[in-house]
């Protein structure tokens, strides 16, 4: 008999295939996670969360834990410990936490003493831990980035990463496949964040909701793996929850020699496997979309969502030319927030602060491109008068490369802060941030309100083009620097040869001992124990709160500065900080609908505008709604991680069309309460309008009607995630840790890096 013939499968396919452990009646599969990264902000109630279940991490060696969120970039002479370096209490409480917790379950950590701590999405790669054709997770949305190895890597929430620690597996459905490509030739200028920006303007921040994003064409071939990773890094701004990039010599080049990479026999088997990872030709793809690299230029945000772009040749767009009721609201929100006229050109906005840094641009290219523009300035050439410009490299290793090659001085000498890595100012949890009011050029991700601190403005660009806009004090167009040959008329030498093999990599600590008699690893899995109760879902009446807004990002639902706790309670007051707080007092207003009776006793939020909780993984999102009272959300459509979130949280995200929305936002509007029948799943409302039937995954409905919890009903299926993981050691052997059954890798020879002489 001929052998089946396969159908053609697209690189996500193949990852997706490689890594089910077993799958469910309902298409929910559970998948076998190979890396998973944790830092210090979505990681403490998971934690707490083994400690109160007896459960130990499953597999140390699959995992690396940093802190960067909180830490502060200044110097780090004088560090001693976290407890007197880091000032701000809850900060301090995060990071303390975390070290505890490192200790407490024996998890290899790069703490602040150790130059290879960093920006989690930094240093996973640089140390080889990210690989091709692996499943990784973070609890933070922009582990996208390691979608550039041709890695199926996706942002989770605070109890998935639970989930992860305790079994090394998740429950997930298959996401679409998409595939954006981009050929032809880039315009001058022209880097990979302002590809991304394009296509985000282009497909919107809820195009890729839904999907996995495969990076294909010619000008993504030609990209470098730093470059790719900033592209991967924005695919959740773009809506999806993971981007790759098919791995090709580019990728093994850069990975050949990395500290966790595979080494000699193990590095040609795994190479040879690496290879196949590409989509087949004829693979279906459920959406694509063409660019051309002609029609992007240097880019640059006008307003409050990454989706809100323009050349930075163009003007302030104006919400008069806009058809669309809701979305000239948005946009002249935007604006007033922005502190922007319509029709102003781009390149007449004046900037109080420039950051180089974040997940998405604090790489050593991205800082050369950034230096470049520096020269090209000139030789005596300063960041202009009145302009704060910081430069945070992503992670130790990177700062001392870049120092290697002498950037720091071309930035110092100019005027520019040299920091210590850590997320500082994308995020705005530590002391770097915008002052209320004050305008920055950013090379992070996120230009949301209060994004890089309260009343901050933000306008996102490539490190160039922030270099660029440091110089003049404006936006400006970086092709202005660029005249002639610029590698030629400056000398940056790059040191390819850069030594990462100077710190020895320890196989993970031991665990400390719970108490005197049992340790977190040492304690047995609990069998097949009767699953553990999360709060039950089975009917919600009650007063349903109207919001007519688009793409509300879990920022908007929760400000980044109200994350640093330790507890998922008490955030109800938070909730819609900027929406619910007048700008001048903080004190809460009256125009927002949830301040307001009765909706102030809301337990249902309907919302009229697509993609409700996008952007970051921050589970104190349906954390904060449900400290409220809010349990069950009815919008169009939702961010796809902040969905499971709620999940995992006994509420209830019902999905409807946008006509029935409105619809049951005038209920709403007019005070009335309404029924969410899970049971069987339909919408009552009391006004002798018909049911609205809606749909939901059996698994999860089950789940929520018994309040059965995730993990324990995982812990059920231990054997066959003791068989698969027997099977990955035969046939992926380097995909167990350093440290694994005691086995220890070796370390290189010490190699001595000299200063760049140039
Ligand atoms: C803290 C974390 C949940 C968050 C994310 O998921 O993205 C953060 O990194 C961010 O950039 O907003
Ligand atoms: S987006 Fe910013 S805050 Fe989030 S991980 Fe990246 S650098 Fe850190």
């Amino acid at each position: 008999m001929p052998a089946p013939v396969q159908k053609p499968r697209t690189l996500y396919d193949k990852i997706w295939d490689d890594h089910v452990v077993d799958v469910q009646d309902d298409d929910l599969a559970l998948i076998y996670i190979d890396r998973h990264m944790v830092h210090e902000v979505t990681s403490p109630q998971a934690f707490e969360g083994l400690r109160v279940s007896g459960r130990s991490v499953r597999r140390p060696d699959c995992t690396l834990v940093t802190v960067d969120h909180n830490v502060p970039t200044f110097s780090r002479k004088e560090f001693t410990d976290i407890g007197s370096f880091v000032t701000e209490p809850n900060s301090r409480a995060q990071c303390q936490a975390l070290e505890e917790n490192v200790k407490q379950f024996g998890l290899p950590y790069f703490g602040m003493k150790d130059r290879r701590q960093g920006i989690v999405h930094v240093i996973g790669p640089e140390q080889g831990f990210t690989l091709p054709g692996i499943t990784c997770v973070c609890g933070d949305s922009h582990t996208s980035t390691h979608g550039a190895f041709g890695s199926l890597a996706f942002g989770i929430g605070t109890s998935e990463l639970e989930h992860v620690l305790a079994t090394q597996t998740l429950l997930q459905k298959k996401s679409k496949n998409m595939r954006i490509n981009v050929e032809g030739t880039l315009n001058e200028g022209v880097t990979s964040k302002d590809v991304i920006l394009h296509i985000i303007g282009v497909i919107g921040t809820a195009g890729g909701t839904g999907c996995i994003v495969e990076y294909a064409g010619s000008v993504i071939r030609g990209f470098s793996m730093e470059a790719r990773m900033s592209m991967c890094n924005m695919s959740i701004e773009g809506g999806a929850r993971a981007g790759m990039v098919a791995p090709d010599e580019i990728t093994f080049n850069y990975l050949r020699n990395r500290p966790l990479a595979p080494k000699g026999e193990l590095w040609d088997r795994a190479e040879a496997y690496w290879r196949t990872l590409k989509s087949d030709e004829g693979a279906k793809f459920d959406v694509e979309v063409n660019l051309r690299g002609e029609d992007i230029f240097p880019t640059v945000t006008w307003g409050t969502s990454p989706q809100d772009v323009v050349a930075i040749t163009g003007n302030v767009p104006n919400p008069a030319a806009v058809a669309d009721a809701a979305k000239r609201a948005n946009m002249e929100r935007a604006l007033s927030y922005m502190g922007l006229v319509p029709g102003t050109p781009m390149q007449d906005i004046k900037v109080d602060k420039v950051f180089i840094g974040s997940c998405t641009n604090s790489r050593i290219e991205d800082l050369r491109s950034a230096a470049r523009i520096v020269l090209a300035a000139g030789p005596d050439a300063k960041v202009a008068p009145g302009v704060d410009a910081l430069i945070v490299p992503g992670s130790g290793l990177i700062k001392r490369h870049a120092e290697a090659e002498g950037l720091d001085l071309i930035f110092k000498r100019a005027g520019f802060d040299w920091r210590e890595a850590g997320c500082s100012m994308c995020i705005g949890i530590n002391p770097d941030k915008l002052a209320p009011g004050e305008r920055c050029a950013s090379t992070s991700n996120r230009n949301f309100e209060g994004r890089q601190g309260a009343g901050g403005r933000t306008h996102l660009v490539s490190p160039a083009m922030a270099a660029a806009a440091a110089m003049t004090g404006k936006l400006t167009d970086v092709r202005k620097f660029l005249g002639g040959d610029v590698t030629t008329k400056n000398p940056l030498k790059p040191t390819s040869e850069y030594d990462f093999f100077t710190d020895p990599v320890e196989p993970a600590p031991e665990p400390e001992p719970l108490t005197k008699t049992e340790s977190a690893s040492s304690k047995p899995l609990p069998p097949t124990e009767t699953p553990s109760s999360v709060a039950k879902f089975v009917v919600l009446k009650g007063i349903a709160a109207p919001l007519h807004l688009e793409n509300v990002d879990t920022d908007m639902i929760i400000p980044g500065r109200f994350l640093k706790t330790l507890k998922r309670t008490g955030l109800a007051d938070n909730l819609f900080y900027a929406l619910r707080r007048d700008r001048e007092t903080t004190e809460f207003n009256d125009e927002m609908v949830l301040n307001r009776e009765p909706w102030k006793h809301a337990k249902i939020l309907v919302c009229t505008g697509r993609n409700f909780g996008c952007g970051s993984s921050r589970e104190h999102a349906p954390w904060s709604l449900k400290d409220f009272g809010i349990l069950s959300i009815i919008a169009p459509s939702y961010g796809d991680i902040f969905k499971s979130n709620t999940m995992q949280n006994g509420m209830l995200p019902v999905t409807l069309s946008e006509a029935e929305c409105r619809d049951l936002a005038e209920d709403a509007e007019a005070g009335l309460e309404i029924e969410v029948d899970l049971e069987k799943r339909e919408i009552r409302r009391p006004n002798g309008k018909p049911p609205i039937p809606f749909t939901v995954d059996e698994f999860r409905r089950h789940c929520l009607l018994n309040g059965l919890d995730d993990i324990a009903l995982t812990l059920q299926k231990v054997g066959a995630i003791g068989q698969f993981e027997q099977r990955r050691s035969e046939t992926w052997p380097w995909l167990d840790g350093f440290g694994y059954k005691g086995q220890k890798i070796p370390v290189a020879p010490v190699k001595k890096t000299t200063k760049m002489e140039w």
